[in-house]
């Protein structure tokens, strides 16, 4: 898939919900800034290649620990340059995200493509447990205590307990075979569902566990792969996008104040809820409350009968705008209003 982002190449590196997925940036140059100690979104590069124009053969920042092509060898990943992706990124568009390979070898044209055709499909694809922590462990509050988070680790990026702990969150990250029972234990004031790889379909234990969440009326928030496990606990279906949304200019439209915020997004699937008006679900009346104003597909949804919200783009982004970051302190609002 292609990535339109000019910046924050170390970002979408390190992002668990790229895992298993060939990234392809548009913007010519990548790289001019090496890679630093301090913006990579989980400890590790997540992508399963990567694939440039113009690689910069000299990097320079003041934050610059080494360069791009250094941490993609260290780690193992294959990247390739020289390629016209925006010729690529018009073919992507035009016939859809697909499989690929990336290789050296150029005289097996039909062999590669048939060890291509082998690989799974994203469709389907079931990948929570290969990127959950093991283990749980905590980021606390910076300043006063206020809040005590239970976060499902199902990709979670560390930009999301940062923006909490700003806002007074203390954050427990969970496995993503958390039990509501779990949850209790830690005397969460409130449940997030964090981004993540693969097909929410195949979701299921985090599904039920957002239905038990809300059945119990904890606050839950989730972003991008927990938005759409809500959207699946609400009983709505999910859907793989074309080409996806990936890069950080995506004008969404926030319902619930008129106003247009300019966003990160990180996604190939979406939530297929109606557009306009309440739908009624088990868990009482929902609305979707943002909408990308580039093709209308759901951002955001909104439980009026549950403390429950989430979004489909990534306000906790860096590399980006911060125009979303208000929904922090929307969920900061949600905990001290249920207390
Ligand atoms: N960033 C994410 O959480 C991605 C969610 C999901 N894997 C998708 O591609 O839509």
């Amino acid at each position: 898939m292609f990535n339109t982002g000019m910046t924050g190449y170390q970002e979408t590196l390190t992002d668990p919900s790229y895992h298993r997925q060939v990234v392809v940036q548009t913007a010519p140059q990548i790289g001019n800034t090496g890679i630093n100690g301090e913006d990579d979104e989980s400890d590790r590069v997540w992508v399963a290649g990567y694939v440039v124009r113009d690689p910069s053969r000299a990097y320079s920042n003041w934050r610059a620990t080494g360069s791009l092509q250094d941490r993609l060898a260290v780690e193992g990943i294959v990247g390739i340059s020289g390629v016209d992706t925006r010729a690529l990124t018009r073919h992507l568009r035009e016939r859809g995200a697909m499989r690929v390979g990336v290789s050296s070898v150029d005289d097996d044209r039909d062999g590669l493509l048939q060890r291509v055709r082998q690989q799974p499909q994203m469709l389907g694809a079931d990948l929570s447990a290969e990127v959950s922590t093991p283990q749980r462990y905590t980021i606390e509050a910076e300043g006063e205590h206020r809040f005590t988070v239970a976060a499902i680790d199902l990709g979670i990026k560390r930009n999301v307990p940062r923006r909490l702990a700003a806002r007074g969150v203390t954050t427990h990250v969970l496995p993503a075979s958390t039990t509501l029972a779990d949850i209790k234990e830690l005397n969460a004031d409130a449940v997030f569902f964090s981004p993540g790889p693969g097909d929410p379909a195949t979701a299921d234990g985090p599904v039920n566990l957002a239905k038990a969440v809300m059945s119990a009326k904890i606050p839950l928030f989730g972003i991008c792969f927990g938005s759409q496990i809500l959207g699946r606990a609400l009983g709505f279906g999910t859907y793989k996008l074309g080409y996806g949304h990936r890069g950080i200019n995506q004008p969404v439209l926030d319902r619930t104040t008129g106003k247009v915020e300019v966003t990160s997004h990180n996604h190939g699937f979406a939530v297929d809820a109606p557009l306009d008006g309440r739908t009624s679900t088990e868990f009482g009346e929902v609305e979707v409350s943002h909408v990308c104003l580039n093709d209308n597909v759901v951002e955001g949804l909104r439980c009026l009968d549950t403390p429950a919200f989430t979004v489909q783009y990534h306000p906790e982004a860096a590399a980006g705008p911060h125009d979303a970051d208000y929904l922090f302190d929307r969920f900061a609002e949600l905990m001290n209003t249920n207390a």
